[in-house]
């Protein structure tokens, strides 16, 4: 049995961008918003569970108010009664007693999902994402991995966006917590700035569309930064580009016009979304 598990991600870039498996912290700026950050990303949550039943029943690997997988057809996939109110998944990590292989509550720990591939989107006139095969609703697609920014890096990038006609890469999770989650009994974290402009995985290639076939959802494994998962909305057929919605579709409140939208939805707002940070 592994005593931590690998990440397994055989994808790359074209080009000058460093591929990345996970979330990295952006350079240090020597800024106390950096070293909070710092000590967030070193930090290991402390909830862990005791299953010792070779992972028989899912509620003992279950920590408080996050979203479950369950098994379809060899996949976990996401239960499709979730509560949506406070979206969030905390997966098993390296305090808990379950057993690796057994264990049904890790799965974005794992790594991007086989069958992805780069292209030139017609639709989008730029690189977006694709599937060469089948997905079935609630699976992982892959992590949107970046550097990890503060809020004032963020604010100077995106101005640097701005200025020079750059594409932007910069997601901003902003996490609508429930009071008692167990993960802000060590810290209050609700906005997550990933920017995977330079360093990033292959989750930097799918596109926004209003009406998407993806959502993102916060999933903490060890860390209490949440890694952004990508996941199939509904079912996905092969050939279909993957996009997601990059304000979250229920959130529309503090949203700014960015560039016009291609997506070309019914009900498409004509914009790009971009949180207001
Ligand atoms: C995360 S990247 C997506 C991959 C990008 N198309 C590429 O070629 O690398 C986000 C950028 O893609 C473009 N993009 C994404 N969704 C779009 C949309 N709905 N309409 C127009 N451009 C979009 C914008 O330039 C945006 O800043």
């Amino acid at each position: 049995m592994p005593a931590y598990i690998e990440i397994i991600d055989d994808y790359d870039h074209n080009g000058n961008v460093e591929y990345i498996l996970e979330n990295v912290l952006m350079p240090d700026d020597g800024s106390p918003e950096y070293r909070r950050l710092k000590d967030d990303y070193n930090s290991q949550l402390t909830l862990s569970c005791t299953c010792t039943d070779n992972c028989s029943n899912i509620v003992l690997c279950y920590h408080g108010d996050g979203i479950k997988y369950t098994r379809v057809k060899g996949e976990l996939v996401l239960l499709s009664s979730a509560d949506k109110q406070f979206p969030s998944i905390i997966e098993c990590n390296d305090l808990c007693e379950c057993r690796i292989t057994l264990c049904t509550n890790r799965r974005v720990q794992y790594g991007p999902r086989k069958n992805l591939e780069v292209f030139e989107s017609p639709l989008y006139k730029s690189k977006g994402l694709r599937t060469t095969a089948d997905i079935p609703s609630g699976a992982f697609i892959c992590e949107y991995a970046g550097e990890l920014l503060t809020l004032p890096e963020a604010r100077r990038r995106l101005e640097h966006i701005d200025k020079n006609c750059l594409v932007n890469y910069i997601l901003c999770l902003n996490e609508h917590v429930a009071p008692q989650s167990p993960y802000l009994v060590q810290k209050k974290l609700l906005l997550t700035i990933v920017d995977p402009a330079q360093r990033g995985n292959i989750g930097r290639y799918l596109n926004h569309s209003c009406q998407p076939n993806c959502e993102i959802l916060p999933v903490r494994t060890n860390c209490p930064i949440p890694k952004i998962g990508i996941f199939a909305k509904h079912d996905i057929y092969a050939n279909e580009e993957l996009c997601f919605h990059y304000a979250g579709e229920e959130h529309r409140d503090g949203m700014s016009n960015g560039k016009p939208c291609l997506c070309g939805a019914p009900h498409c707002i004509g914009f790009i979304p971009n949180s207001r940070i």
